[in-house]
């Protein structure tokens, strides 16, 4: 393709995604769907330039002050994520100019806000709870891609079986550092068409999403609920670990996220997974369930913001506003899923957010206005269920995973005790 057809395309999807009004990955994911004819190189730089605006859109959109042109080609000039020599060769004389004059500006001596890229209602909290050095090692990790993780389908493999496998196939990967499921995987391999993955040997996940299922520590032959399964992520991990035995729940008001589980739940080879789509979190079928349930595993509806490195278009598309809405939901299922426990069953909720609001805002007031339910430290139960360095993950009882600490996405979660 011409180097300017390409320059084109990336501002045409670069005009859709800074709308900010669908998720960056679906815009990006439609627009090479209508344009079939794309190369895997070609798709790489467009995605790759899109979500470097993204991240860094606050410099990019300073930097773009200057320069001529429609706005979203200054934007693509620099930030584009492909070869230099073919870009060259769309420019201008002018543009290459002016390239070669940003390329001499010292961005460490520009506004923090132009280093730190992020709203101020956002950044605001973070630096007070992290202090600089903490906020700065955050900001440069949301700015690096997440690693590939996968976990290891106990029910088919053992963890040291499915690496010797991988590495036939060309994929080098190392044992996670907390997760006794986990294998991280170096670069980015495609995995659809491996026998592995096909038969559900693996599944693509994250440390931290492993760690909230470890937490939960469902045993065989338990009832247990996932009461916001989505695409099922957790449940599949939570199913492994009960053996295939038990009944798993996996509820979720999303029929289309659900039927995102059915082939993930057809490869993994669980057979004690019952899906339900249910209206709102106080659905008849939950009161008819309550009291019954051995452990209840919330993973809310949150602002994602955790997962900052996969989907940077979210700290442009969150607001206060939704973060409040946000809280009042987490609440409402929070306390109607906590129904469903049995005495001495227990409870966690979770969240993929970094703010207090959506985290321990919810954990406190939840413990204060629930006598019935006993805090427990979340470190204990980790290291019962052979997580390594389990309290290196947890303060104050809290688990709490940050991406320039633990290299998982940022993750939330407190766990109780039904008395
Ligand atoms: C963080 S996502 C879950 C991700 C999933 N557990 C996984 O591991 O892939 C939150 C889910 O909550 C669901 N949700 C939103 N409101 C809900 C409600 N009132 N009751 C149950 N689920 C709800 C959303 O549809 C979404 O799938």
């Amino acid at each position: 393709m011409h180097p300017n057809a390409l320059l084109d395309m990336c501002c045409e999807l670069l005009r859709g995604v800074l709308k900010l009004d669908a998720p960056a990955d679906m815009v990006v994911s439609a627009y090479f769907r209508k344009n079939k004819t794309l190369g895997q190189r070609e798709r790489h730089t467009l995605a790759e330039t899109v979500y470097t605006v993204l991240r860094q859109r606050l410099l990019l959109q300073h930097l773009a002050q200057s320069g001529s042109g429609p706005m979203e080609r200054r934007l693509a000039l620099l930030a584009w994520q492909g070869s230099e020599v073919f870009l060259r060769g769309a420019l201008s004389e002018p543009e290459q100019r002016w390239l070669d004059q940003m390329a001499t500006i010292d961005r460490s001596a520009l506004a923090p806000k132009l280093r730190h890229n992020l709203p101020d209602w956002l950044a605001e909290p973070l630096l007070k709870r992290l202090g600089q050095e903490g906020f700065d090692g955050l900001v440069q990790s949301m700015n690096q891609a997440a690693p590939l993780d996968l976990r290891v389908n106990a029910l088919k493999l053992k963890r040291e079986e499915a690496q010797e496998q991988l590495t036939k196939n060309g994929i080098v990967t190392t044992t996670t550092p907390f997760s006794p499921w986990g294998l991280r995987a170096e670069g980015k391999p495609a995995l659809s068409k491996l026998e592995i993955f096909i038969s559900g040997g693996v599944e693509v996940q994250d440390e931290g999403s492993q760690l909230l299922a470890l937490l939960l520590d469902a045993k065989r032959s338990e009832m247990v609920v996932d009461f916001c399964a989505g695409a099922g992520g957790k449940t599949l991990a939570i199913g492994a670990a009960m053996r295939n035995t038990g009944r798993l729940y996996a509820f979720d008001v999303s029929g289309h996220r659900l039927d995102n589980l059915k082939p993930r739940l057809a490869r993994s080879g669980l057979s004690n997974v019952y899906p339900a789509q249910i209206s709102h979190e106080r659905d008849e079928r939950i009161k008819r369930l309550s009291g019954k349930i051995d452990r209840v595993l919330v993973d809310a509806p949150c602002s994602g913001l955790g997962t900052l490195r996969r989907n940077p278009d979210l700290k442009w598309r969150q607001s206060p506003q939704a973060i409040a809405e946000l809280q009042a939901k987490q609440t409402a299922i929070l306390d109607s899923a906590a129904r469903l426990l049995k005495p001495g069953g227990r409870l966690v909720y979770a969240t993929c957010s970094l703010l207090d609001e959506e985290n321990e805002g919810i954990a406190r007031a939840f413990t204060e206005s629930h006598p019935d339910f006993v805090f427990q430290p979340a470190a204990e139960l980790l290291a019962k269920a052979q997580v390594a360095d389990a309290e290196k993950l947890c303060s104050e009882g809290y688990l709490r995973l940050w991406p320039h600490v633990h290299q998982t996405d940022g993750f939330f979660a407190a766990v109780w005790t039904k008395r």
